[in-house]
């Protein structure tokens, strides 16, 4: 390990992030009777520009009057290039209850627009005299997001999750396509005549990653668009996983129940991952840093390993 340690993000459960549009009210109470981690009102993309002032009502009665549970709850704000954003916040922060954990700051392209919107939250949080410190959450969804990924991840210590956002990340970069994550047609490589289909969101997911790991903040992957197709979300959901991602988002509710099941370590990977502790321990007492577990390697690093697995599973279990 270098000498800078590795921060460790907020200990809570992010497996779902289920999202629905201000402008539905009506879903409200089914978005808070469902097993997502995290709710996610929505003021921005799923809201026509002539019902922003109504969501965003909605949403602020919303967070007080409904029962959300032990659920971590969050409003995604409108992005800083548009009219809508300063009144989000201001709103929340002065009529919305205690209740409210996060807000969601979508298209951040720079570390410079969470110090703008830190310096907002903070000022009404001030004025308010407000009791709880409100947290954020961004998404990577441009290029430029992409490209400052890295300063994005340390520039506010409210910060504690990033997603990456297919949708507007395709259209930022110009990628011919209009699916939303998964698996794309013309991304394929050739060898005797047969199609192999690659990853095109992998590099952003790793660079999502790396980012988030060196400065303490949860990656999720965002939204899988076709939500008929579960096989397709549950193969973008395990690479996810893989890659070091906690959570995927569910646009629909369908997919609540997919991402809980792939982001919650199985019995299987949990007893396995305790068993190479246990071996380890056996090495330990031996005078050994190194030992064998099923045929196969492990040592100091395998600890770290299974501790991530074993972790996981525990404050998922704590709830
Ligand atoms: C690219 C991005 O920015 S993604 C993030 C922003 N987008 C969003 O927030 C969109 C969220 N999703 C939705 O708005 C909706 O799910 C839609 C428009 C995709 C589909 O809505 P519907 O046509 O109503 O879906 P459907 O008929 O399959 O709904 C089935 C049930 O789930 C409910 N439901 C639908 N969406 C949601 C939701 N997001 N949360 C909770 N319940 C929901 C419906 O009310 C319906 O309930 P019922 O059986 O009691 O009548
Ligand atoms: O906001 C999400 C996206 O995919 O765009
Ligand atoms: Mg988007």
């Amino acid at each position: 390990m270098s000498f800078r340690i590795q921060p460790t993000p907020v200990s809570r459960p992010n497996r779902c992030q289920l999202f629905g549009p201000g402008s539905r009210p009506a879903i409200f109470e089914k978005m808070a009777a469902s097993a997502a981690d995290v709710i996610n009102l929505d003021l921005e993309d799923s809201v026509a520009p002539d019902d922003k002032a109504a969501a965003r009502a909605n949403v602020i009665q919303a967070i007080g009057d409904l029962d959300w549970g032990t659920k971590t709850l969050s409003v995604r704000i409108n992005g800083l290039d548009t009219p809508y954003w300063y009144r989000d916040v201001v709103e929340l922060l002065e009529k919305a209850s205690d209740r409210l954990d996060l807000i969601m700051i979508p298209k951040v392209g720079c570390g410079a627009d969470l110090y703008a919107v830190d310096a907002l939250v903070t000022a009404v949080e001030r004025a308010t005299g407000r009791g709880k410190r409100l947290g954020f959450e961004v998404i990577i969804e441009s290029a430029a997001g992409i490209a400052h990924v890295e300063e994005i991840a340390a520039a506010s210590p409210r910060l504690q999750a990033m997603s990456l956002g297919a949708a507007d990340f395709a259209a930022s970069m110009g990628m011919q396509t209009t699916g939303i994550g998964g698996t794309q047609e013309n991304y394929y490589m050739i060898r005797e005549g047969a199609k192999y289909w690659s990853d095109p969101w992998h590099w952003a997911q790793t660079a999502i990653v790396a980012a988030c790991r060196t400065h303490g903040v949860l990656p999720v992957d965002g939204p899988f668009g076709d939500f008929s197709d579960e096989e397709g979300f549950r193969a973008q959901a395990l690479r996810s996983a893989t890659l070091g991602m906690v959570g995927k988002w569910a646009i629909h509710p369908k997919q609540v129940a997919l991402a809980n099941e792939v982001f919650t370590p199985s019995e299987a990977a949990v007893s396995e991952a305790r068993e190479i502790l246990a071996a380890m321990e056996k090495a330990k007492a031996e005078g050994a840093g190194a030992t064998v577990y099923k045929g196969r390697l492990v040592d100091i690093a395998s600890i770290k390993q299974a501790e991530v697995i074993v972790r996981q599973a525990e404050m998922i279990a704590a709830g």
